[in-house]
């Protein structure tokens, strides 16, 4: 059964729009970050690790967004080219503005943490002029995610991303990527997710991001099914709630809902699960898979950058997936 039909007839399989930063991961693990002396540096931002996942799984990608004018701002374009990512929509910041940095601590599998630095970032910078019409024309899907949401004129060129895609037929992408220490308040951040999360046909989040935008309904956790019910009164055909280590559900609207159980992982940090399962299971669907099948694949690629130290760099192709599946079925890899 197909619940969401991807236009056929366009060179561009996926665009995505928002933060491109620089993730500093902790090389000593299992150490707090005051004991932490080196760090590796790599692409980081969650749309950017989502696109450079659909890149690995051999899809046609491109990215819109903002770079600093600096070495960090090279470090980031060269590495999506080198990735075969169009960066024809990455434009270059002249006001001054700096990479966003995200330290990370990795003190456990369990315990890890981000340290940010994103005074005056570059992707917050993004203006709608600067958002290219023709390249969302061109493209199958536009992926958007909430931290672009979180200031202006950034949170304007995603609404007017949004636009575009709604003219040209683009399935629209949503991953909520609610990061606290980008807003100023839980009720502002409630009004830009709903309003974004309206226009878009796959929202993927999990229940404490789905719980955020529900502030002003209860004080309580909803129900899954409650919660995905509700967006199918606006665009959505798709919504996807994701429960760590427990798995996935996704629902659509006739049914209760499809379940996803994660596979065994030896887990070496736990950010960038989200990305690389958004990767996978979008790229799933895109293929005309079942839904379980692409949270399934999802569900792998996540396993495969929870246990490596990156989460862009570790962004696994079509094969180390499938073989990471089929290890787990022959019982060769258990959780750590
Ligand atoms: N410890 C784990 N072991 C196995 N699989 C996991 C683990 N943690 C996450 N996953 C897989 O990754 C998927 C997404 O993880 P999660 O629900 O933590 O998303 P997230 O909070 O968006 O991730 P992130 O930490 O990147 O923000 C899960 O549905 C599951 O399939
Ligand atoms: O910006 C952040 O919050 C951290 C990211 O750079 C990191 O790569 C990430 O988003 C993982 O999900």
């Amino acid at each position: 059964m197909t619940y969401v039909s991807f236009p056929t007839n366009k060179p561009l399989d996926f665009v995505a729009i928002g933060r491109l930063c620089i993730d500093l991961n902790a090389n000593e693990i299992h150490r707090p970050m005051e004991e932490t002396m080196t760090f590796t540096k790599y692409v980081g931002g969650s749309p950017a690790n989502i696109t450079i996942g659909m890149s690995r799984l051999g899809l046609n990608t491109a990215f819109i967004g903002k770079v600093a004018n600096d070495q960090m701002g090279r470090f980031i374009t060269d590495y999506l080219q080198r990735n075969k990512i169009d960066t024809t929509g990455v434009v270059t910041d002249t006001t001054g503005a700096v990479t966003g940095l995200a330290f990370t601590e990795i003190k456990s599998p369990t315990d890890c943490s981000i340290l940010m630095y994103r005074d005056n970032a570059a992707d917050l910078k993004l203006t709608p002029n600067e958002v290219q019409e023709e390249l969302i024309a061109q493209a199958k899907v536009l992926l958007i995610s909430g931290t672009a949401l979180a200031k202006s004129p950034s949170r304007e060129a995603v609404f007017q991303a949004l636009n575009y895609a709604k003219k040209h037929g683009a399935v629209i992408v949503f991953d909520l990527d609610y990061r606290p220490y980008t807003w100023t308040s839980p009720e502002e951040t409630a009004v830009y997710y709903n309003l974004a999360a309206e226009k878009c046909d796959i929202i993927l989040g999990t229940r404490e991001e789905f719980d955020m935008m529900e502030c002003f309904e209860n004080n309580e956790s909803s129900d899954d099914k409650v919660t995905a019910s509700k967006w199918f009164n606006h665009s959505a055909k798709i919504v996807i709630i994701k429960h760590g280590k427990d798995g996935s559900i996704a629902y659509t609207q006739d049914d209760e809902g499809h379940r996803a159980k994660s596979f065994p992982a030896k887990v070496v940090k736990t950010f960038g699960a989200g990305d690389s399962y958004a990767a996978g299971f979008l790229y799933g669907v895109m293929q005309g898979w079942t839904l379980e099948k692409s949270m399934e694949f999802g569900s792998a690629a996540a396993c495969i950058v929870i246990s490596s130290h990156s989460c862009s760099d570790a962004m696994p192709t079509v094969y180390q997936v499938e073989d990471y599946i089929e290890r787990c079925n022959r019982n060769e890899i258990t959780a750590s």
